[in-house]
């Protein structure tokens, strides 16, 4: 599988408003129905969250309550069936709490009793798919269309659209191929033809009851052959229209309609331009309600991980490891999340109050996903590089056109020699054109002999075989000629000359005119000669490098099945000497079934600790928080301390001046007056204490602690009290009031 290049794309995030159901308003009271959430005024993708402080979240597409299905489907939806159909790998993500409408906006649950205008993104997308492949515009291309549908609950897999008892289906099992593609094994893969079909198998696994806490994963897998003429202008129109197969295999059928073929001889559509196979994959996952994963869901648990490690500028920058392998969930989705895909993410949001903490919480979540970059290429590759029979017809070919350019060269030597014309006898009678004719003859029984050995692939189910190994068969096996009495073993053409991959040209077109006459130019011809050789030459190398790789398979096989066959007559026999551990396929199951089931709980295990690290981590920001907020309660303390001194001393200060005011009129009494004496004494008591305060500071007064002028003020205002507080105790002496036993009043 050839990567094109590869184009890297962030994954796009979608926001989705739920209106208001019936549903809320009968079960929730009316000041928690209050909307807190809506699209901005002043930009169609921004949303604004009204609460005590305004928040403001920028996405890629924001619908509002009152966007339709259809407006989803058009804004964000149409231009990833275009990308899937161009041979890219598409994911569409549903997030957001329960009951936010992510199995709606997705239509997991869509049944033929659902209005067409309430019908999700899946019916939809398969609808618009089908209706596409179908069209005039991909007349050219066959295609094959596969479903599965899987539920991912508590880390176990289920295969929804599994036959048979649960406990009797082989495990479902996630591979990574050494390109780094996520496939899995031991799932139901259905054939479909049409949306119909399509929404009958979603029907009947009866997603409605779908727990809100598992995650449910629809995908489709398209394998599509295409014929890519060598004139062909990428981006314009094909200049020539396709065989109507590849040599050597049937043409299979592309839903009924068969791709427009030419009345060329088969050579003609042999080499005008060649077959590649394109494969893609499109997910629609459904999740499982957001305010569980922190609880419950160790794979949302284990996305939002690996979500934050791509998706968080600072910690993408320094993280290496993306913990894909933490959940179920997330290696299956491991090249949708900054692998090979296109991705969609479509947060879903309730309106009200009442959900204000789980919505702010999926807008971040979403808004983090925006910077997870993915690197998607087209996932194609030329049809029958790895297949022996294509690749002796395509030896048998070259050998042709050899040939007739031989027999061609021959007629022509002989025309210049007679002057431009040439009886039909003596062209019989050249030795060029004897070896050739001899040559050809030999070509002709080498023909016979290879196509009664070769059996021909239907294109379509070899390339599935291999790009999606489904159940136990050897994933990219080739169809074998089954020599050696080892069902399924390959055999290879022991000994023939080798192809190599080289684009098939077009020697024909370019020595014919228009009537099918030789209008040969012997430099050009000779040349072109040459060329042809040459690529012989190398399809034999590689076609011999591909026999000595067959050989080797089928050497090993037959050692397995050897063993295999050993091993089944001890058994047979049931001889009680050898005591021989027979590992039966069952039991390999059973390990599988105990290494997934590990897996599992490492998986949980390892999220839980990642879970519990940030856990930690928040909380020691907490305390940290707490402890400067501690602080700063400190110096509000001491201040307001402060500040309740300095009422106090004014509280004092004017109880003193309304006494003394009092006693103008009536003369004071003995408790009066030695009240108001202590009360004196205690305020001078305090300034003399401030006093000495301040003269010790002043001693310890250091050079740059302070300005030498504010501390000569400070002392400045205190010397100003003091004055005003001897002032003071004068005139209450010299309204003749005794300050102590022994003060002597003025008069
Ligand atoms: N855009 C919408 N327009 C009309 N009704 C909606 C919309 N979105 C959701 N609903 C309704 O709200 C209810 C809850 O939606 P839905 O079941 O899709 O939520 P969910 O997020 O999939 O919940 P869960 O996590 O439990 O699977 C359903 O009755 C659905 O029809």
């Amino acid at each position: 599988m050839s990567s094109n290049g590869g184009t890297s794309t962030s994954v796009q995030v979608a926001l989705r408003i739920k209106p208001l159901t019936q549903d809320d308003l009968t079960n929730l009271p009316a000041r928690f129905q209050r909307q807190i959430i809506s699209v901005s005024p002043y930009n169609q993708n921004q949303v604004v969250v009204e609460q005590e402080k305004r928040q403001i979240f920028q996405f890629d597409h924001v619908f509002s309550p009152e966007t339709t299905q259809q407006e989803v489907y058009e804004r964000a939806i149409e231009n990833m069936i275009t990308k899937f159909l161009e041979g890219y790998n598409v994911t569409i993500l549903a997030y957001g709490q329960t009951s936010s409408g992510k199995t709606h906006t997705m239509g997991t649950a869509d049944d033929r009793s659902i209005p067409p205008e309430s019908k999700g993104i899946i019916p939809r997308t398969m609808a618009a798919l089908f209706s596409l492949v179908t069209s005039g515009q991909y007349k050219s291309h066959k295609f094959s269309i596969k479903v599965s549908f899987i539920e991912i609950h508590n880390e176990d897999l289920i295969d929804l659209l599994g036959e048979g008892n649960e406990e009797e289906r082989p495990p479902v099992m996630i591979r990574e191929d050494s390109r780094g593609n996520i496939y899995w094994t031991g799932l139901q893969e259905l054939k479909v033809t049409n949306v119909d079909e399509v929404m009958e198998w979603v029907g009947v696994t009866d997603m409605n009851s779908k727990s809100s806490r598992s995650h449910a994963i629809f995908s489709v897998t398209m394998v599509q052959q295409k014929f890519i003429p060598h004139n062909y202008i990428p981006g314009g129109q094909p200049v020539t229209s396709p065989p109507s197969s590849r040599p050597g295999t049937p043409a299979s059928s592309r839903f009924g309609s068969q791709p427009s073929s030419r009345t060329n001889s088969s050579l003609d559509k042999f080499d005008d331009g060649e077959w590649v196979t394109i494969s893609s994959k499109f997910h629609f996952v459904d999740l499982a309600g957001s305010e569980r994963g922190i609880s419950i869901n160790s794979g949302l648990l284990a996305l939002g991980n690996v979500i934050s490690a791509l998706g968080d500028p600072n910690k993408a920058r320094h993280t290496t490891h993306v913990p894909y392998r933490d959940s179920k969930l997330t290696r299956l989705l491991q090249d949708s999340l900054g692998g090979n895909a296109q991705t969609l993410m479509i947060a879903c949001v309730s309106p009200i109050e009442y959900n204000v903490n789980e919505t702010i919480s999926t807008l971040k979540y979403a808004n983090r996903a925006r910077n997870i970059k993915n690197l998607a290429s087209v996932n194609q590759e030329e049809a029958g590089w790895n297949d022996v029979s294509h690749l002796q017809n395509l030896v048998m070919k070259l050998r042709s056109e050899i040939s007739s350019l031989k027999a061609a060269a021959a007629q022509n030597a002989l025309r210049s020699q007679n002057g431009g014309t040439i009886s039909p006898e003596k062209v019989s009678q050249s030795p060029i054109i004897n070896g050739n004719k001899h040559s050809l003859n030999g070509y002709s029984e080498k023909n016979n002999r290879i196509s009664g050995m070769n059996t021909p692939n239907t294109p379509n189910n070899d390339i599935i075989g291999k790009n999606i190994p489904i159940t136990s068969g050897i994933p990219g096996r080739m169809t074998p000629t089954t020599t050696s009495g080892i069902p399924g073993r390959n055999t290879p053409v022991g000994g023939r000359d080798t192809p190599t991959r080289i684009r098939p040209t077009s020697p024909l077109n370019t020595f014919t005119n228009g009537n099918g006459n030789m209008n040969i130019h012997q430099p050009k011809e000779k040349e072109s000669y040459e060329a042809l050789e040459e690529q012989l030459l190398q399809l034999q190398r590689s076609y011999s490098e591909l026999s000595q790789k067959h050989a080797k398979t089928s050497a090993e096989l037959a050692l397995h099945q050897d063993n295999y066959d050993e091993m089944g007559e001890i058994i047979k026999n049931n001889d009680p000497g050898i005591k021989l551990k027979v590992v039966t396929e069952q039991e390999i199951e059973q390990f599988e079934k105990t290494i997934s089931s590990l897996e599992s709980k490492l998986a949980i295990t390892s999220a839980a600790l990642t879970h519990s690290e940030s856990m930690l981590k928040e909380q020691e920001n907490r305390l940290e928080g707490a402890n400067s907020t501690n602080e700063q309660n400190k110096d509000l303390v001491a201040s307001l301390q402060k500040y309740i001194k300095e009422l106090e001393g004014k509280l004092q200060q004017r109880e003193i001046d309304l006494r003394i005011a009092s006693t103008r009129d009536t003369p004071p009494s003995e408790k009066f007056i030695s009240e108001t004496i202590q009360l004196l004494e205690t305020r001078l008591k305090e300034k003399e204490e401030a006093y000495s305060e301040l003269e010790e500071k002043l001693n310890n007064f250091q050079l740059g602690e302070s300005s030498e002028s504010s501390s000569s003020d400070k002392i400045t205002r205190l010397e100003a009290k003091l004055e005003f507080l001897s002032n003071e105790v004068n005139k209450l002496r010299s309204l003749g009031i005794k300050l102590g036993p022994d003060d002597r009043p003025e008069n």
